[in-house]
């Protein structure tokens, strides 16, 4: 039985630990075939939760890939084309991506692409994927350690969020996801900040899920394509994105996600406070809140080049304008705030005396 659900864009998000939303959308949409894409962990974790939440649902086949982001690209996204070939997908398939981001947004591509499009939910295993990247019809994969680079916007049919799935995530796992809850609330809605920000990741409750799931659709659902408003959800990824990129490409324990936008934001924090009348308290407090929950991350100026490289790339440019979406007070931010190279530097040097 649905406990809850919150319309999106063409597509309901249902919260339900019993997953029988997802039973019953099965059911009703006779399918030709179906596949459940997991990873390694989620093979482990996830899939007998689904199994056993759906007895005698036996006709899907399961393709499974390696875990983490150093695999979401196109070679794992031909292996995962080759095995829907093989398994006979066809237009009226279902692809259910059952995993993390990594896992939604690479399976997301996959159906998005194949035959011109199959149609695919999503089943978000991790804290991350359920608050953020399992909602909004963004899917893609990564190229050259260049996020997301190569993608589709492109709706799932739904969204069944089970929080139980996040008993079996690690703690590191789980604070990365609440990256992504806090800059829910820095973006859009303080008293949602100021109520998480102290909390311990694996203290939240499903009602601070579905909170932070409701300012992503709010966002979501008024800029689909990312045309304007939905560039807030960006705060903290222009610098972070390329930490990422960098801390994946160098690094023997790359930083996740979550990890290397609290790093982004910082430093974007400072960028807001520097020229976008972000105030002192405020820049302290983001300071503190992030820094409480992230480690720190160690850099020397010798990567700026490379780092500011990788923002090259960034969405939200414009010509060679690097484009960025600044907080102007705890709860509001600001969109195409281009910033030029020497201040993005002080930025990083900001954040690396801090940590230094
Ligand atoms: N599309 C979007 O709007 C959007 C939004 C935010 C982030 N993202 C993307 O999401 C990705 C990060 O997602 P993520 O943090 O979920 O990482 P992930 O998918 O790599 O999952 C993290 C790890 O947890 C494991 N795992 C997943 N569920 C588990 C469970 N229930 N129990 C035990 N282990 C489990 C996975 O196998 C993996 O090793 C990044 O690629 C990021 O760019 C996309
Ligand atoms: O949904 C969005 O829009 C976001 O920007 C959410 C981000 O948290 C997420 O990391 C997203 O994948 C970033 O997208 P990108 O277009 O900057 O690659
Ligand atoms: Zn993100």
């Amino acid at each position: 039985m649905n406990q809850y659900s919150i319309p999106s864009t063409g597509y309901d998000v249902f919260f339900d630990d019993t997953l029988a939303e997802l039973g019953a959308f099965i059911r009703t949409n006779r399918y030709t075939k179906i596949l459940i894409l997991t990873d390694r962990n989620t093979a482990i974790h996830c899939l007998p939760v689904f199994q056993s939440a759906m007895p005698g649902f036996e006709g899907y086949d399961v393709i499974e890939v390696d875990p983490g982001e150093e695999n979401k690209n196109i070679d794992f996204c031909v292996g995962i084309w080759k095995m829907m070939l093989d398994f006979g997908a066809d237009r009226q398939s279902l692809m259910i991506n059952l995993g993390g981001g990594v896992v939604t947004d690479m399976g997301g591509f996959a159906a998005s692409t194949f035959k011109r499009g199959i149609d695919f939910v999503q089943v978000p295993t991790t804290l991350l994927s359920q608050v953020d990247a399992s909602v909004g019809g963004k899917t893609g994969i990564d190229m050259d350690n260049v996020k997301n680079i190569i993608g589709t916007f492109a709706q799932p049919k739904a969204v069944f969020i089970a929080a139980k799935f996040l008993e079996t995530l690690d703690n590191r796992q789980l604070v990365s996801g609440f990256a992504e809850v806090i800059k829910h609330g820095l973006i859009a809605d303080e008293a949602f900040y100021e109520k998480v920000k102290g909390l311990d990741a694996v203290a939240l409750s499903l009602e601070h899920i579905k909170h932070s799931v409701v300012i992503k659709n709010d966002v979501v659902t008024q800029d689909p394509f990312e045309k304007g408003l939905r560039k807030i959800l960006n705060f903290g990824h222009t610098i972070g994105h390329a930490i990422e990129g960098y801390s994946l490409a160098n690094d023997s324990k790359p930083l996740l996600h979550g990890e290397a936008i609290a790093v982004g934001m910082i430093c974007e924090a400072y960028l807001a406070h520097r020229i976008n009348g972000l105030d002192d308290d405020a820049l302290a407090d983001i300071i503190r809140t992030f820094r409480m929950h992230f480690p720190d991350y160690q850099y020397g100026q010798e990567i700026y080049a490379q780092l500011i490289a990788l923002m090259k790339n960034d969405k939200k440019n414009t010509g060679h304008h690097i484009g960025f979406a600044l907080l102007n007070k705890i709860g509001a931010c600001d969109i195409d705030v281009f910033v030029e190279e020497g201040l993005i530097k002080e930025s990083l040097d900001f954040y690396r005396e801090l940590v230094g």
